[in-house]
């Protein structure tokens, strides 16, 4: 049997009086690779909240692993990398290890030590990204897409069964974006991780993900590429009404 990652019921939470999720029923399976693409202020960070247990939902039920949010252990188990995470503290001296070692702290603990092992860890996660070259340089002195897979090396170190990204492209050039999707093929495919990705890049549904939900409010659409694609035109305008030619187009 699969087993549900992600199992949101009836889901509606609001700031004060606005409503920003309103009704949402979706899951996320193990292995699977979601899209989450929405408007601006459409409820995708809202929604990437409630599922990390940050906000409380008003009404609905949200389980991970199979537990209520609110009772379900994690330590560990999900990856996030949000998307404050390019600006996160880069005038801070810190190298690469040393960010990549911080996602260990929440399992250590306060009194453990980083040991052999931990280190261990810490260079496999960032040889996984790619960055093994660049270990004990300043995280300040990389590039965008660089410093982006250093947090994505910090998000894997702990060793997550879902790793969840908030539109971690933004700023970041052309060709590290194309890397970076390259990136988190790889892990889905080869590493068997369960992702979701909110994006504000419709190209790339086609592409890397294997499940595409579309957000505005009310869930529009969840479903496979093929059928968004089959669908695309009018799933994008009764979500995102005129702003559709921004977003709609594609990777070649
Ligand atoms: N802390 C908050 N207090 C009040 N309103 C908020 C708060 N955070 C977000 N909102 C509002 O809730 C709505 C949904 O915001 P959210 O950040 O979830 O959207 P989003 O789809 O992630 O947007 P974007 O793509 O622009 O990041 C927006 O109208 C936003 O202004």
């Amino acid at each position: 049997m699969k087993e549900h990652v992600i199992e949101i019921k009836n889901l509606h939470f609001s700031y004060e009086e606005q409503p920003v999720l309103d009704g949402i029923n979706l899951v996320l399976d193990r292995g699977q690779f979601l899209g989450l693409v929405g408007p601006n202020g459409s409820g995708k960070s809202t929604l990437i909240k409630c599922v990390l247990g940050m906000l409380k939902p008003e009404r609905g039920e949200i389980r991970l692993f199979g537990q209520p949010v609110r009772h379900a252990r994690l330590g560990g188990r999900i990856g996030y990398v949000s998307q404050k995470a390019n600006s996160f503290n880069l005038g801070f001296p810190a190298t690469v290890k040393e960010v990549v070692a911080s996602g260990l702290y929440g399992q250590l603990g306060l009194l453990r030590r980083m040991g052999r092992l931990e280190w261990k860890k810490v260079d496999q996660a960032i040889a996984k990204v790619g960055l093994s070259a660049f270990r004990d340089r300043n995280i300040g002195k990389l590039s965008g897409g660089q410093q982006q897979r250093a947090f994505i090396a910090r998000a894997l170190v702990a060793d997550p069964d879902l790793l969840i990204l908030d539109e971690p492209t933004v700023g970041v050039d052309a060709k590290s974006t194309e890397q970076f999707y390259a990136l988190l093929t790889e892990l889905h495919r080869h590493h068997g991780l369960t992702l979701l990705l909110v994006t504000h890049d419709i190209g790339v549904l086609s592409t890397s993900v294997d499940q595409v939900a579309c957000l505005n409010k009310r869930l529009f659409f969840h479903g496979d590429p093929d059928e968004f694609a089959q669908r695309e035109q009018e799933i994008l305008t009764q979500a995102y009404g005129h702003d559709i030619q921004i977003v709609s187009h594609h990777h070649h």
